[in-house]
């Protein structure tokens, strides 16, 4: 078993399932270099090959194709304790007759390690995840949160150079949820080993990770930094999962240095900047992108609508909205609007996506 490691690399990984209708790709051609202390979000909807990926990656599923290499050591062929990963699972897997302590030393027993280092490892990782006064409980004394983070001790317990967890927070509710995603960074951190971790939540991937693979049909989308995958997504796939949930199928012509979007009831303009498509396209916008033009700058671009309907968030709100040409939009901002007003939105430039019509099916 490897203390640690350079970098991960996955070269075309491939999993198929068999059926009564033939095999199906769950996960296809993923190739991925993880470099030492990185934090990886694996990203997609359900069905996505997500978990297919990391249980590949654990050695809990065997490859239909491809590899798996820790610098230069091919390990797709390891069984999983060989490759020592930890893993932590959405339904915790604790053993419920087990003290916390004796949960958390489980791995370390099992590896024949002296009593005196489990007890000192045990209690470090418990101080660690900030469960020490908690030691001697059954786990069905914990709330869902403290037993989650008896997961995690256990499988950084272990000192494993990568730590594989598949949707950990999912179980918990949201203000639970949302303070897990803090404190399993701050470990990730303390640890300054390497997380691959996989997710639904656009938000955790974004707050968590350093690099996110964005799935979808088991192939990878998008590789990149949070702020990228956010702002600049490659396709209306990614665009749409990122939540540019307002999507105007327009016409695009480049005029001198701008370029104009237009389509029943709409017309736009931003900018010419780097490539674009034109033609057919579809213009991706944010409804938290969209504002009232009252609030809009010069060189916004803009368009006309009616207020369908509103739902009140606080010191925001979702306006429902129709084109005249028929088209559903939805705006989070703040301001005034009821049904049946006509409005002038807004949105930078810059967050105007626009992708080819043809490829966006
Ligand atoms: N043991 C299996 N046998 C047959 N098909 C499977 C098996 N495991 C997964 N699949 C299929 O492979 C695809 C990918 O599944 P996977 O569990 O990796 O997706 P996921 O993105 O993790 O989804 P979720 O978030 O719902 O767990 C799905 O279409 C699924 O139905």
């Amino acid at each position: 078993m490897r203390n640690d490691f350079g970098s991960l690399r996955l070269d075309g990984v491939t999993r198929r399932f068999g059926g009564p209708h033939g095999s199906a790709t769950a996960l296809d051609g993923l190739s991925l270099e993880v470099r030492r202390g990185e934090f990886i979000a694996l990203l997609g909807p359900s069905g996505c090959g997500k978990s297919t990926a990391l249980n590949c990656i654990a050695g809990l599923l065997p490859l239909s194709q491809g590899q798996i290499f820790l610098d230069e050591q091919r390990v797709d062929q390891l069984p999983p304790e060989r490759r020592g990963f930890g893993m932590v699972f959405q339904n915790y897997a604790l053993f419920p007759h087990m003290t916390v302590a004796r949960n958390v030393g489980f791995g370390l027993l099992m590896r024949k390690v002296p009593r005196a280092e489990l007890d000192r490892r045990v209690a470090r990782a418990l101080a660690l995840v900030q469960l020490s006064d908690h030691a001697r409980k059954l786990p069905g004394q914990l709330s869902g949160g403290q037993q989650q983070r008896v997961a995690i001790a256990r499988a950084i317990v272990i000192e494993p150079p990568l730590v594989l967890m598949d949707e950990p927070l999912s179980n918990l509710d949201a203000k639970l949820r949302l303070e897990m995603r803090t404190e399993i960074r701050r470990i990730h951190g303390e640890l300054g080993r390497t997380t691959i971790y996989v997710t639904h939540d656009q938000d955790e991937a974004l707050s968590l990770a350093d690099r996110i693979v964005v799935m979808k049909d088991g192939r990878v989308q998008q590789v990149g930094t949070p702020a990228t995958v956010y702002a600049q997504p490659e396709s209306l796939a990614v665009a749409r999962f990122m939540g540019y949930r307002n999507e105007l199928p327009l016409e695009a012509t480049v005029d001198g240095a701008t370029l104009r979007l237009a389509g029943p009831g709409i017309a736009m303009a931003r900018p010419l900047a780097g490539t674009v498509a034109t033609g057919p396209v579809v213009a991706a916008i944010r409804p938290d992108d969209l504002r009232f033009a009252d609030a809009a700058t010069a060189g916004d671009a803009r368009l006309e609508a009616t207020v369908e309907g509103v739902e009140y968030y606080g010191k925001e709100s979702l306006f429902m909205l129709r084109t005249d040409g028929g088209v559903s939009l939805f705006a989070r901002t703040v301001g005034r609007a009821r049904a049946g007003d006509r409005v002038v939105v807004a949105a930078p430039p810059d967050r105007v996506l626009v992708f080819p019509r043809e490829a966006a099916a």
